[in-house]
């Protein structure tokens, strides 16, 4: 049966304590990600952020969670905070890369529309070491995105890039991903502003709630409640939780 503070069914649930090397990095943690939704992570660097996303990922940590995780069961598409593309392959090969390691079919004209889709058309034969590193991380972008998984953990996906850009891969990313549920770990609070309906501060003592605006994500760069949520999130980042 269903208990009080389970949370909702298909929800990412992540409770307890997070330890690193015998001491606590994160008291307490009571995070819920919603199906459907996008749930930012944020907080100072080293609190934890990317350990709780690999762990809902199922992918190796360091650290340990003495509680309880609760990730329904599918596929899970990371990216990860290094683009880790293949060197040797070139950008098409790295998007399909899933696919192939699979021994399935690759989608190669999906392939080839998410890299035009990322301002990366003609640069399908080039390799990592041909590409800037924000159009390396679009090519880890399109990566994930071709995976259509219904759980994605994106670890800040767009922090190479230019405010342009970033603005332009953000409404792209938000169309591509709707109906999923997606963890972003970001530091930009005007990202999180925009696509998160819920966002937690990570901190020694814990998981705080951060507010932002209410509606449907994208929400536009220049909406007064996006600035204004842009402001108390910065200002909350300032103060950080610790331990
Ligand atoms: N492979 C590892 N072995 C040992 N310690 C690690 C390993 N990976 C990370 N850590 C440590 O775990 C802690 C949490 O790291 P994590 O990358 O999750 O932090 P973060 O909040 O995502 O930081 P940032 O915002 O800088 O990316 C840090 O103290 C880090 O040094």
């Amino acid at each position: 049966m269903k208990k009080k503070g389970d949370g909702e069914e298909g929800a990412v649930l992540i409770r307890g304590d997070l330890w690193l090397d015998g001491r606590v990095l994160a008291r307490g943690l009571r995070i819920e990600a919603r199906v459907g939704e996008w749930t930012c992570l944020m907080g100072a660097s080293g609190v934890g952020k990317s350990t709780l996303g690999r762990m809902v990922a199922g992918l190796p940590v360091a650290a340990l969670l003495q509680g309880c995780l609760r990730v329904p069961m599918g596929p899970v598409a990371v990216m990860g905070q290094s683009d880790q593309l293949l060197p040797w392959a070139s950008a098409l090969a790295n998007v399909t890369i899933g696919a192939r390691l699979r021994g399935a079919r690759p989608d190669v004209a999906r392939a080839y529309a998410l890299l035009e889709a990322l301002g990366l058309a003609g640069m399908a034969d080039r390799r990592p070491g041909a590409l800037s590193g924000g159009q390396r991380q679009r090519v880890a972008l399109a990566r994930t995105l071709i995976e259509d998984a219904p759980l994605v953990v994106l670890d800040e996906p767009f922090s190479a890039l230019d405010a342009a850009t970033r603005a332009a891969m953000q409404d792209l990313a938000a169309t591509a991903l709707a109906g999923r549920t997606v963890i972003l770990i970001t530091h930009d609070p005007l990202e999180a502003a925009r696509l998160g309906q819920r966002a937690y501060l990570i901190g020694g003592a814990g998981s705080r709630p951060l507010p932002l605006p209410p509606g449907p994500v994208p929400r536009p760069l220049d909406a007064p409640d996006v600035l204004a949520a842009q402001a108390d999130l910065f200002a909350a980042l300032m103060r950080p939780l610790a331990s």
